[in-house]
């Protein structure tokens, strides 16, 4: 269920719907940030749109924290302009009234229960003392945490504790969303009921920047995502066509062999083309398409190798980052 004030805003738009209509919430260009003699954003742009899921990836370092803080108003850049609804959040209140921060550290107090949290916090952000419990109602409902509301921050579970986090940041109905890695170390039922609540806020209009260190929680959430490299974002769009355009038809074929193999299984492995891992059980190979497959799978039968296990390997984040820095060099 959603709190009557996602439905009275924004009417959901359907899945799919080209987002490039949408009104921009927020506007990065040319953005160039040092620290010291360090460089760390060099020409970096950036628009992100209302209704839309945007996943920033990147290796540690490359800047995601640094770009969060530009949009929050917490620093200004060395060049290039920043633009969140329509004003310079260095310079102008109204942007940051308009956004929230959700940070990885949880930022609640634990000796008070859910609900009491949310009502000193909505306070705290300036709530009027007669909107504090009906705010508080909602980012219960959206977070999902009803069940939860009395019950001490300090007694929850990690991914109880979270959702509180994100309770607190949707108090003052943001309309831009900023996470830093929201589902860092919670498990599969938390990151699910998690990503639901991004999914219901972005359907009604909110703009949401997660960053994240898990492609697959990019794949499964983000409308579209950007690749931090080398000071600007060397890719950006939905997912699926960036992985099309680095790999192609291209798949990665993983073994497991039943048991370790004589000299004679590990020539015929490597004349099939595949390398060794550092499991003494795991090989893996490139090859042109998922339709080899089969012809593949007869070949290491007729060899004489002994599988227990054959698939294909979605890339994980570290080869598509050495993909891109590879494009970059
Ligand atoms: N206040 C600062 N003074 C000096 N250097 C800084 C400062 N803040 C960040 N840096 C450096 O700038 C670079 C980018 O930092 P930033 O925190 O934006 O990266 P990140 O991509 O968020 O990293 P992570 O994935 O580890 O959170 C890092 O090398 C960091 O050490």
């Amino acid at each position: 269920m959603s709190p009557s004030f996602l439905a009275n805003q924004d009417p959901p738009m359907p899945q799919g719907t080209p987002l490039t209509g949408a009104p921009a919430v927020a506007t990065l260009a040319g953005i160039h940030v040092s620290y010291g003699q360090r460089t760390v954003l060099q020409g970096l742009d950036l628009t992100l749109r209302a209704g839309e899921i945007f996943a920033l990836l990147g290796r540690n370092g490359t800047g995601k924290s640094t770009l969060m803080r530009l949009l929050t108003g917490q620093m200004a850049a060395s060049a290039g302009e920043v633009r969140v609804f329509g004003a310079d959040p260095c310079r102008t209140a109204e942007p940051r009234r308009l956004m929230s921060l959700v940070p990885q550290e949880i930022a609640l107090y634990p000796r008070l229960t859910v609900r009491e949290n949310l009502e000193v916090l909505g306070g705290m952000m300036g709530l009027r003392r007669t909107d504090i419990s009906r705010r508080v109602e909602e980012a219960m409902i959206l977070a999902r945490l009803e069940d939860r509301r009395d019950d001490l921050v300090e007694h929850l579970s990690g991914g109880y504790k979270r959702r509180a986090n994100i309770a607190a940041a949707l108090l003052t109905r943001p309309r831009l969303l900023l996470l830093d890695e929201p589902t860092v170390g919670v498990d599969v039922e938390a990151r699910l009921s998690l990503h639901r609540t991004l999914r219901d806020l972005r359907d009604h209009g909110t703009a949401v920047l997660l960053t994240t260190h898990d492609l697959d929680e990019a794949r499964a959430l983000s409308d579209r995502v950007g690749i931090l490299a080398a000071g600007r974002l060397a890719e950006e769009g939905p997912i699926g066509g960036i992985l099309q355009r680095i790999y192609g038809e291209r798949r990665e074929v993983v073994l497991v062999l039943s048991r370790e193999p004589d000299m004679k299984k590990l020539d015929a492995l490597r004349r099939l083309g595949f390398e060794p891992t550092p499991n003494p059980l795991e090989w893996s190979c490139w090859v042109g398409g998922p339709d080899i497959f089969g012809a593949l799978q007869s070949s290491l039968t007729r060899s004489g190798i002994d599988l227990h296990e054959i698939r294909l390997r979605e890339p994980g984040l570290e080869h598509v980052l050495s993909r891109v820095e590879e494009g970059l060099r």
